[in-house]
């Protein structure tokens, strides 16, 4: 194997990597129909994944992004629905407006009551959530027990989010829980087929985050 090892990197500087990065994104998407408040999340999603398709199957509830920015100024939390979402969002710009990230999918009394009713952590992780994060975002990237468990409570009245970010990655229920969500008449951000993740939720709420902070 040929290692090329005279490669110099177009910059070294962290701001202008990032600003390029958004920049090639913009000039290889090309036309879309995206809102110009949209946009950002597409933009952050693709940046996050290098996914253009991922990035153009992003779907938005015409309230998504007003209602994560009111949700996140209002200091309600963001509910991870893993460690891995809730590692991955930028806490600073968060604390600025007294909002919180919050998982509870290793919670001990999470975990036991599972075991004891054979279901995934990820369904009561979502019922205990809506006990003390109404309002709140929530960041779905890898369960999607999680996500439908939290449409069951939105249809029967009990759980009330500001913002469902629902876009979990794989093959068994992935996409048909996202088409669930898509259905509904609540503010969410969602993406058609089985791609999604971790990374995608953690880029959506960031992306909503930095638009709080500069509109704020
Ligand atoms: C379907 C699940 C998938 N998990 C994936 C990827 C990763 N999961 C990790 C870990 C450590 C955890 N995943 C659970 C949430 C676990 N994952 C599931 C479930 C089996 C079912 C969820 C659902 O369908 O809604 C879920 C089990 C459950 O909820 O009871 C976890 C709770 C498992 C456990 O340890 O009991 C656990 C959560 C840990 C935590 O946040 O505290 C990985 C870190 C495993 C790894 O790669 O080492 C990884 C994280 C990747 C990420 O970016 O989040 C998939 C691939 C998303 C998968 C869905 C794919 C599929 O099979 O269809």
């Amino acid at each position: 194997m040929e290692f090329h090892t005279d490669f110099k990197p177009l910059t070294v500087q962290p701001q202008e990597i990032e600003e390029r990065s958004f920049e090639m994104i913009t000039e290889e998407l090309g036309e879309h129909s995206y809102t110009a408040e949209q946009y950002p999340v597409v933009q952050r999603v693709i940046h996050a994944s290098a996914d253009f398709e991922l990035g153009r199957s992003l779907v938005f509830h015409r309230d998504a992004i007003r209602a994560g920015i009111e949700a996140i100024r209002a200091g309600r939390p963001v509910v991870a629905d893993v460690q891995m979402v809730q590692v991955g969002i930028s806490k600073p710009r968060l604390e600025k407006f007294g909002s919180t990230v919050n998982v509870y999918i290793s919670d001990r009394d999470v975990m036991e009551e599972a075991k004891r009713l054979n279901t995934t952590r990820a369904i009561i992780s979502i019922r205990k959530a809506i006990k003390e994060a109404e309002g709140g975002i929530y960041a779905i990237g890898n369960a999607p027990t999680a996500l439908l468990e939290l449409i069951r409570l939105v249809k029967e009245g009990a759980a009330k989010p500001g913002l469902v970010i629902g876009v979990p990655v794989g093959f068994v229920s992935a996409a048909e829980s996202k088409e669930e969500l898509a259905k509904l008449d609540i503010p969410f951000i969602t993406n058609i087929g089985r791609k999604g993740g971790s990374p995608v939720a953690v880029a959506a709420v960031n992306a909503i985050s930095l638009m709080a902070e500069r509109t704020g």
